[in-house]
């Protein structure tokens, strides 16, 4: 499992190979991570890993489904090398557990294995709509003690829920956190957004940034900035 120095994650978020290996181009200077997530993966497939520019991935796939299926397919990522990886803590201890049992298998290059609480696209609201009173810190929590427990090496969670998190379990855990906006950029469809600053302040590990770095005019200054914000 590696662990890279650089804070900064950029969300390559495009179907379109040439526009992904442009951006990768761009920011990888800045960061430590690209993200290749749902578009990019269903568009380029598994070879979208390969034109990362040797910079390692993280691949965020948010896998959800029984025990064995889970397994199954973090047993199938492994030759790629994703150096994270997430799968979602609502699928349970059984679901994590056999995760991080497959990931075992890649010995020591296995990827880290983050638990994606509650996404950041949730409002109290909209997560009481699925059922879930009480608020998104307390359901993250409650979501934190289980995917721990059950062998995740981190947590994806929104920068609201680092306080409470870093509290309860310390500086142990990987958080890691998307909702990232620059002082006044579009929230777009996240409900649970701050700084960078905001974030590394809060005690982030690493910051997942999307849409101010690839919808900017200029995505190598965009990258450049936050990383320079929160150096
Ligand atoms: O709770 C979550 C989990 C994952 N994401 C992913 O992070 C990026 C954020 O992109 P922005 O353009 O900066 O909003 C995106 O790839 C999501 O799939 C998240 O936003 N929230």
């Amino acid at each position: 499992m590696i662990r890279p120095p650089r804070r900064l994650i950029a969300a390559i978020d495009t179907a379109d190979p040439s526009r992904a290996r442009d951006l990768i181009r761009a920011v990888s200077p800045h960061c430590g991570l690209v993200k290749l997530g749902l578009e990019a993966f269903c568009a380029l497939g598994p070879a979208a890993l390969d034109d990362a520019e040797q910079k390692p991935v993280f691949l965020d796939l948010k896998l959800h489904d029984i025990p064995n299926t889970v397994a199954g397919a973090v047993r199938a990522l492994l030759p790629r090398q994703p150096a994270m990886l997430t799968i979602h803590a609502s699928g349970g201890a059984a679901m994590i557990e056999a995760a991080r049992n497959a990931a075992e298998t890649g010995g020591t290059a296995r990827p880290m294995l983050l638990a994606v609480t509650v996404l950041t696209s949730l409002s109290a609201e909209a997560l009481s709509e699925t059922g879930i009173a009480g608020g998104p810190r307390r359901q993250v929590l409650r979501l934190a003690h289980l995917a721990l427990g059950a062998g995740a090496d981190g947590l994806v969670c929104g920068v609201a829920e680092i306080a409470p998190l870093r509290d309860a379990f310390g500086a142990g855990p990987v958080l890691v956190v998307p909702g990232i906006r620059p002082l006044g950029s579009d929230a777009g469809d996240q409900a649970r957004v701050a700084t960078p600053e905001a974030a590394i302040a809060a005690g982030a590990d690493y910051l997942v940034v999307g849409r101010p770095i690839t919808g900017a005019a200029d995505p190598a200054s965009a990258a450049a900035a936050i990383a320079a914000a929160i150096t």
